[in-house]
């Protein structure tokens, strides 16, 4: 059988092709948010009061199947950034996570906190799609990308004015892609087996290049977790599943903070 991840590149691939003739580079070009100048996820992050969380709007998962939430998009983004996420992420990938260009559209009205296009970007197309739905940020995944690709979608990212999350899963993938990124993110969930380890983040961080902030990714459950991560180095995490499984994820949200901050309190 094949991974999982092959399987989402493929259907990209695809789903690309049909997506260009429909919608051409110059529409993008011609979008409102196109020519806004974005926000950065980077200084965000390195703010000392920031909580450090992403929180991620996920309808569904491959793993998962959909969540139960019964809040809106908007319901959802709005009480996020009001409760104290420093930035979110937003799935766009329809086919697998049942998100699309749309969620990230709406998010944009409604936010004004810095916005990750979470999809898997394999094509110069995405980048400018990203910039015209409203993005700030986009997210490479280093274990579908080769150099060429990973230096040329980087450099039209930050033409446009976008910063570039490098995703790892490795100390080798660290040393060979993140010398001058903008951000890492360390995926505790292993893409090809669905598998979570949390060990990979405190294990990773060290090896980041200073002044780069590392975003612990996936699985993130327990606010416990965030004050240990934090004191390994990481300053952001980002958070999917926590909340989204829930029928409120704001009010899920709003409880994980209050809970992080009587951490903080009693370190
Ligand atoms: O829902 P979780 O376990 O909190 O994970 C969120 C996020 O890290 C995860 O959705 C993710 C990380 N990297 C990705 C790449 C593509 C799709 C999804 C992801």
């Amino acid at each position: 059988m094949a991974f999982i991840l092959d399987t989402i590149i493929a259907h990209k691939q695809r789903e690309l092709a049909v997506k260009q003739q429909a919608f051409p580079l110059a529409a993008l070009q011609q979008m409102p948010a196109f020519k806004r100048t974005c926000f950065s996820l980077k200084q965000a992050l390195l703010q000392p009061s920031s909580s450090g969380i992403i929180a991620e709007h996920k309808r569904k998962s491959p793993s998962k199947g959909y969540f139960a939430s019964t809040r809106t998009l908007e319901q959802i983004v709005t009480g996020y950034a009001q409760h104290g996420a420093a930035a979110l992420s937003i799935l766009t990938d329809m086919a697998f996570f049942g998100g699309s260009a749309e969620d990230l559209m709406m998010a944009r009205a409604q936010v004004s906190i810095p916005l990750l296009r979470k999809d898997f970007i394999i094509d110069p197309y995405q980048v400018y799609e990203a910039k015209a739905l409203g993005a700030d940020v986009i997210l490479l995944i280093a274990e579908c990308l080769d150099k060429k690709t990973i230096q040329s979608l980087s450099a039209l990212a930050h033409e446009l004015g976008l910063e570039v999350l490098m995703e790892v899963h490795s100390r080798e993938q660290i040393d060979k892609w993140c010398a001058d990124v903008d951000l890492i993110g360390i995926n505790n969930r292993d893409l090809r087996t669905f598998e979570v380890h949390l060990n990979r983040s405190f294990e990773l961080v060290p090896c980041a290049p200073p002044g780069t902030p590392v975003i612990a990714e996936s699985g993130i459950h327990d606010p416990q977790i965030i004050a240990s991560l934090r004191q390994s180095g990481c300053k952001g995490f980002l958070i999917g599943e926590r909340f989204m499984h829930q029928p409120d994820p704001v009010e899920a949200f709003r409880s994980f903070i209050v809970q992080l901050q009587q951490t903080a309190t009693h370190a």
